[in-house]
């Protein structure tokens, strides 16, 4: 009988560091694809992975932490449960809130969040509040209102989020036999590459893996802080997931590059939106503009020389490209205005076939 993926908490309980009674609620998140990149691959020299977070349940790796923060929320008795989001933390909560049966309260930047993002909170029965300020702003907020209400504050501010969350370490590692060299990934508030590196080290003390990578994070030119070591109060980029200045868990991602030899690098917009139209086209994997830094950077360093021939590289690939599709169409307007009449001859003539 083949294995049923049963969720993070069901597939590595004895791994979580959670209360022994803890419920489980599930969408069945985790168990995502390692795709190889033909394409990074024969650039590089390298054997490069894409670790597709998109294919969990809302479409982000959000859902690794928010199965076990929602779980041991409502294990504690939780009735309710509020996020600052860029719109990906807000998806996942408002899901696992509504698979709970709890209320879910989310507080997002006016105007700043994609639409499939909104519309998926809003859908699951989210109260969404925009707050005039960007997302430092509405994290203040939140974690002010979890203290003075009854509601639970899911952010990755959370613990519970980073241990769902490290769970992505132990499949890579599982699936390749052996640790990588090098682990690439986007980073805005840095909980998910502090979240890696706490798994990854996990699994070395339990003898499960003989090494760990290097950790690279990949923040935008205009929402850096950690690239350039102070907070930035007016984050800007087109990678609306990753517009944050002050990242929350700044100490444990400083950690994680320095005790595994990475560091931290910034891409442009225009880097991030072309390694995201590459990585659709010639690898077929569609992510949200964010969810490209990691790729940019990996072309960043190859342009600029970087020897990567005989190395395993895995990037985190975070949220599908389904969630912000008008950032997706935005370079391809002259496509999509392309209307031609109902006859085989005309569609034969706009397409150059005759
Ligand atoms: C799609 C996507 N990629 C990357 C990130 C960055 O992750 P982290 O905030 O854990 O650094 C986020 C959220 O911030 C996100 O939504
Ligand atoms: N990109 C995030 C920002 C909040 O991150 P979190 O991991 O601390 O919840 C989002 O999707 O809101």
């Amino acid at each position: 009988m083949t294995h049923q993926w049963r969720g993070v908490i069901e597939e590595y309980r004895d791994r979580l560091d959670i209360p022994a009674n803890t419920p489980t609620i599930t969408l069945g998140e985790g168990g995502t694809p390692m795709v190889h990149s033909d394409w990074l691959s024969g650039l590089t020299g390298a054997e490069v992975w894409l670790k597709v977070e998109g294919n969990n349940p809302t479409g982000s790796f959000k859902d690794r932490g928010m199965t076990v923060a929602l779980s041991v929320a409502v294990g504690e008795g939780a009735k309710a449960v509020v996020c600052a989001s860029t719109g990906n933390t807000s998806a996942s909560m408002a899901a696992y809130a509504a698979k709970a049966g709890i209320k879910p309260l989310v507080l997002v930047p006016q105007g700043k969040i994609a639409a499939g993002k909104l519309a998926q909170a809003i859908l699951h029965g989210a109260q969404v509040i925009m707050v005039r300020g960007n997302f430092d702003d509405c994290l203040r907020i939140s974690r002010a209102l979890a203290e003075d209400f009854p509601v639970a504050l899911v952010n990755s501010v959370n613990p519970m989020r980073l241990e769902g969350q490290k769970t992505a370490s132990f499949e890579i590692v599982d699936f390749l036999g052996a640790a990588p060299d090098v682990h690439v990934l986007p980073t805005g508030n840095a909980g998910n590459i502090s979240a890696y590196w706490k798994g990854y080290k996990e699994y070395v003390e339990s003898g499960d893996a003989a090494s760990t990578p290097v950790m690279r994070g990949w923040q935008a030119s205009g929402a850096a802080p950690l690239v350039l070591g102070a907070p930035v109060p007016d984050p800007e980029t087109v990678a609306s997931a990753i517009r944050i200045g002050n990242p929350a868990s700044w100490d444990l991602a400083m950690a994680a590059a320095e005790e595994s030899g990475g560091m931290f690098r910034k891409a442009t917009d225009e880097q991030i939106l072309a390694a995201q139209r590459e990585l659709a086209a010639r690898d077929g994997v569609f992510v949200e503009p964010a969810s490209a830094a990691g790729v940019a950077g990996i072309l960043i360093e190859h342009d600029e020389g970087a020897d990567l021939h005989g190395k395993t590289v895995v990037v985190t690939v975070t949220g599908h490209g389904l969630k912000d599709i008008d950032t997706a169409l935005s370079g391809f307007t002259d496509l999509v205005d392309t209307v031609v009449d109902a006859d085989v001859s005309a569609a034969a003539r706009a397409a150059g076939l005759d």
